[in-house]
């Protein structure tokens, strides 16, 4: 096995270090800009069902965005970790009364006994997180391979069309281009604390 850490990994460790050295007031600042970034957007604006996440690692947190939500009548998403088939993630219900646990990879998540989910195809949007990404849409995760699974359905298809998918994270994550790799899913752009890059394709 070559143990030498490639490109990829040194970005990661590189990138997830530069979040996590995110003080609190900073953290607090850009998950209130994210909501002012996400609300603008048509994609968010009409979409219902809504999967997010809960900040891991310095992460920027859609907590803000999520109590909007709440305020708005959409319904709230998060990602759990399918019990059985490798890699892959189910959207579980979020309410301000869900009960939350911890994964294997030490986030919180809701327990999977008699939660209502909803599949990958139904729902409008998905705002997922990123480790790194460049304005072209490109998108580097946590290395899991999780998400590029769970959408791999989306392979193929025009801008626009389905399931949206728009990365979140803090502008300290951009870089000049990303390699594409041939699993990536397409996003429809990226929103930070200060701007939505909508991917050029
Ligand atoms: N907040 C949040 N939730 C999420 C994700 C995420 O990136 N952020 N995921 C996005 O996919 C999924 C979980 N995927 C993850 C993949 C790797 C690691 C991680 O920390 N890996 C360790 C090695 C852990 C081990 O193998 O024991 C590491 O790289 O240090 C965490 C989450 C679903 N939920
Ligand atoms: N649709 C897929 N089918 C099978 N394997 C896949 C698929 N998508 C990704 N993988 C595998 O998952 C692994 C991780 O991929 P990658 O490093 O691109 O993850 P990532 O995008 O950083 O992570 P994540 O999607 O969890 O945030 C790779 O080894 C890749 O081969």
């Amino acid at each position: 096995m070559n143990k030498k850490p490639d490109f990829k990994q040194k970005l990661r460790r590189e990138m997830r270090n530069a979040r996590r050295r995110l003080t609190v007031p900073q953290q607090k600042q850009n998950a209130l800009g994210l909501l002012q970034t996400i609300r603008r957007l048509t994609q968010f604006r009409r979409s219902k069902n809504i999967a997010l996440y809960l900040a891991n690692d310095g992460e920027i947190s859609p907590e803000q965005v999520i109590h909007y939500c709440r305020q708005l009548g959409k319904q709230c998403y998060l990602p759990v970790l399918h019990p059985i088939k490798h890699n892959r993630l189910w959207f579980v219900e979020y309410n301000s009364d869900t009960q939350l646990r911890k994964n294997i990879y030490k986030i919180d998540e809701p327990p999977l006994i008699k939660a209502p989910r909803r599949p990958a195809w139904a729902l409008d949007l998905v705002l997922l997180p990123l480790v790194a990404f460049d304005e072209e849409g490109g998108r580097l995760g946590m290395g899991g391979g999780y998400y590029d699974r769970t959408f791999s359905f989306k392979q193929g298809w025009r801008k626009g069309r389905g399931t949206q998918l728009i990365g979140l994270a803090h502008d300290l994550q951009k870089v000049e281009q990303l390699k594409t790799e041939s699993w990536d899913i397409p996003l429809e752009g990226v929103a930070t604390e200060s701007h939505f890059y909508p991917a050029r394709r």
